[in-house]
């Protein structure tokens, strides 16, 4: 009897490029959190990132009702996609004939909605074999896998060439790795003219140093998380030039807040509300022009 081996991406993984980067790979590929799982089970877009903007309390009728929890799951999973079409909305005209770059891609939830809206080709990088499979296999589902790909590969290290890029972003995934050698390696592969774009939490200089709340965060994600001062300046060192930053705080404290009530909790709710409300911590959207 033969056994039919179908490749996969884990079939010809990179080695981590850093020990710390191995314990990130295992870290997602690990992963099976309900609160990710189940609201990608809604319509198929599998995000890890967090929502924005007005819960639609009549969507969600009465807490008591037995249909409560899943219009709950329905409704996160409306917020999280609503800031990936926000994100998407900042990468400037993009037509079909440009190739855009998702730096930590995740599950490719994001991919998937950039070749929708735009038609164009989405390369996307993870540390994580078990991601990419994942994301490849949604692609493949949809039958859009000649324009949507993911890879196991370092976004620090990237395969695509100089200036072929007509845009890229970091969304909630920036807290993984050096800034500075992050946006070297966006405005390499970024044509002129391009544009970056990252929705990210970062501590807020106004507050000092990073707060118990910030640190619980960077504990519960073993990531970094970065300072807003930290970004403009790696950026402006990189020939990134911000056109529009927006705190976007306001606007995901909504999403956390209703997170807390719902039986998908994590744990880390607490942290993200208070480090929000006690202005230690922003959620921003950073859009920068390549020049
Ligand atoms: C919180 S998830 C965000 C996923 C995705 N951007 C989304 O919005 O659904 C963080 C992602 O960053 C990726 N990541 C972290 N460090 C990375 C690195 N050095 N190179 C490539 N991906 C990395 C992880 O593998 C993971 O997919
Ligand atoms: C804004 C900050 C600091 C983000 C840290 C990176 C991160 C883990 C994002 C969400 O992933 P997820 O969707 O897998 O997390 P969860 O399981 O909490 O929904
Ligand atoms: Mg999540």
């Amino acid at each position: 009897m033969t056994t039919e081996i179908t490749p996969t991406v884990s079939a010809t993984i990179p080695a981590p490029a850093t020990p710390y980067q191995g314990d990130i790979a295992r870290y997602w590929n690990t992963e099976a959190r309900p609160v990710n799982l189940r609201l990608g089970d809604v319509d198929g877009l599998y995000h890890h990132h967090y929502g924005i903007g007005a819960v639609d309390h009549s969507a969600l009728g009465d807490p008591e009702h037995s249909a409560y929890e899943k219009k709950l799951i329905a409704e996160l999973h409306r917020l999280e996609s609503a800031q990936a079409d926000f994100l998407l909305g900042h990468l400037g005209p993009i037509t079909p004939k440009d190739t855009l770059v998702d730096a930590g891609c995740g599950r490719g939830g994001s991919m998937v909605m950039a070749h929708q809206r735009f038609g164009c080709k989405v390369e996307g990088v993870t540390l994580s074999s078990a991601q990419a499979d994942f994301g490849n296999g949604r692609a493949q589902e949809l039958r859009i896998q000649d324009h949507v790909r993911s890879r196991v590969c370092n976004m620090l290290d990237t395969p695509f060439e100089k200036g072929s890029v007509t845009a890229s972003w970091n969304n909630e995934s920036t807290m993984y790795v050096d800034l500075h050698d992050l946006f070297a390696e966006h405005s390499r592969f970024l044509k002129v003219g391009g544009r970056y774009v990252t929705i990210t939490g970062c501590w807020n200089p106004r507050y000092g140093q990073p707060s118990k709340w910030v640190s619980q965060i960077n504990a519960h994600f073993e990531c970094n998380i970065h300072s807003r001062r930290e970004y403009l300046r790696a950026m402006a060192d990189n020939r990134l030039v911000p056109q529009t930053v927006i705190d976007l705080t306001p606007d995901t404290l909504p999403y956390w807040e209703l997170r807390a009530t719902s039986s998908l909790v994590t744990g880390i709710e607490e942290a993200f509300i208070e480090s929000y409300r006690d202005g230690s911590f922003q959620y921003v959207l950073i859009a920068a022009d390549r020049v």
